[in-house]
This record gives structure tokens, sequence and C-alpha cells, in this order.
């Protein structure tokens, strides 16, 4: 099977300033990935290559086999799934959830009958109780916690049976019950053979999901490591990445780390 993401050298330059430098990286259908790195290193903007977004400024990528620059983005976008806080914000407040999830099947499909109704609906419930939101589906987004607004996201990110879902921080802000919540539904996705390609970024390496088993660590737009999560998530390139030490300890497929305690002189 075909590559869902190609990128070959890909630079991206804004006001003279190199975003992403000559990054190589290929993601297969069946591979979770994690993209780690800190603040500015370049991993929203990658993503947002991978969401056919924006373009390279040198380099080239391909996105579900299709060149950006070279091919209607139009077409390309309703097979990806996208999740951001950014997106979130355009969510109106006052949407009921089942339309937050359902209105992402109109955008692909263009079109409204009575038979697209019905299927959609069904579908959209399914997600839904995939996502253990089929009691807030009456609800408008905005009275939602965090951790709920969080996979009300994804969840219309999935509608649409995408073949690539895209994940900016879908942790960030939530408490410890949330994030694990998320995490253990994350997961439960990640590890389902029928799930599309997954391509998480995060900040912290404890909001790791079990089930991915790439990463890509980022620094200052270039890439510092990637592959299997195990030779990629370690200590030394933790700290490389972060130019701090770094201590990793992982346990039963979770992560967690903190700063190196300096060595007693
Ligand atoms: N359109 C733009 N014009 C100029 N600079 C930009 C533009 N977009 C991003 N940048 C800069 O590129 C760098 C990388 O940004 P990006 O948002 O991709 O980083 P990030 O790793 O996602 O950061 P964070 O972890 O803080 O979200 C930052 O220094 C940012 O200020």
């Amino acid at each position: 099977m075909a590559s869902v993401l190609k990128l070959t050298d890909v630079s991206i330059v804004r006001d003279e300033n190199t975003i992403l430098d000559s990054v190589n990286w290929t993601v297969e259908p069946d591979e979770r990935w994690v993209i780690l790195g800190p603040n500015g290193a370049g991993k929203t903007t990658l993503l947002q290559i991978a969401a056919a977004a924006i373009h390279p400024t040198s380099g080239t990528a391909d996105v579900l086999g299709e060149q950006l620059g070279k091919s209607d983005l139009a077409e390309l976008r309703p097979r990806l799934g996208f999740a951001s806080s950014a997106m979130a914000r355009r969510i109106p407040r006052n949407e009921k959830v089942l339309d937050v999830v359902m209105t992402a099947a109109y955008a692909v499909t263009g079109r409204w009958n009575e038979e697209y109704e019905e299927i959609d609906e069904r579908r959209a419930h399914r997600v839904l109780n995939e996502w253990n939101l089929d009691h807030l589906s009456e609800r408008a987004f905005g009275t939602l916690s965090d951790g709920e607004q969080k996979r009300v996201q994804i969840a219309r990110a999935v509608m649409t049976d995408p073949e690539i879902l895209l994940l900016d921080e879908p942790a960030a802000s939530l408490d410890l019950g949330g994030r694990e919540e998320l995490l253990e539904l994350l997961g439960g996705f990640a590890s389902d053979p029928r799930s599309p390609a997954i391509v998480m970024v995060t900040h912290h390496v404890e909001e790791i999901p079990l089930g991915f088993r790439n990463a890509l660590l980022l620094r200052k737009g270039g890439v510092v490591a990637q592959g299997v999560i195990d030779t990629v998530i370690t200590s030394e390139k933790l700290s490389d990445t972060f130019g701090r030490g770094i201590d990793l300890t992982e346990s039963d497929g979770r992560y967690s780390a903190r700063a190196s305690v300096a060595a007693e002189s």
C-alpha cells in the first residue's frame, strides 16, 4: 500500500527564517506517529503540511499520493481528519454536539438529502459512542468540559472515515482524569488495525498513548531522530531535543520525563 505521507527535503521559510529544515519523513497507512519537540520547533508547521494546509518552500510533499502544489486540495482535504484547538475555536459554542460531528460529513458529501441525513446521523451516533460522548449528543458544544470538547473534536475528525488522522496536542489543558480518559480512547483507536494512520503532536511524553509505535523529534525545524518509538524516545535523544539533561522512565508502554538531577560534585 502507498505511503500516506512522504516528505522529501521539505523546508519551510517564513520572513527569512527557516521553520522546517530539509525534513525527510514517511508515514505508512498502518503507522501511528508522535511528534515531540520544544515550543517553536516546527511541530504545528509539519502537521500543516500533512494536512495539505501549506506547501513546502522547497522539497516535495506527497499527501495521500498527491503532490502538494500539483493536486486539487479540495479533493484531498476530505480524506484527512484534523483536530486542533485552532479548529475548535471555529465551532460555534451553541452548536449541538451531534451537529458538530455530523457537519463534518456534509463538507465531504456536499449534499443534503434524506438518505444521506440518515446515514450520516447513524454514523455520527456511532462515532459519538466510540468517543464516550453519546450522552452529550444534544448538549451545546460550548457547555462541555475541556476534555469533552477535545473528544468531540476528534470524533468530528474521524466522522469522515479519513485515511490519516492528524491531532495537534489533543491532551493539552486536560486534568489528569481527562487526560487519562482521552489517552485510553486514543490508545484503543491506535491499536485497532481498521483505524487510519495517525500523527499526533504533543509536548509531553506522558501524553503518548499506547499503540503509538513511531516517534519523530524536532528541534529548531530539524529532525533530531525518528523511527521506532523505543529507539527515539530515550533520555539521550530527548536531552538533545530539549537542550537540557532529561531522565526518562518507561513503565508498561507509558513514559514520564523530568530534568536530570545534576550529579553531586
Ligand atoms: N506564518 C509564519 N510566519 C513567520 N513565522 C512563523 C509562521 N508560522 C510559524 N512561524 C514560526 O515558526 C516557528 C515554528 O512554529 P510552530 O508553530 O510550527 O512550532 P511548534 O513546534 O508547533 O510550537 P509550539 O510547541 O509552541 O506550538 C515558530 O518560531 C513560529 O513563530
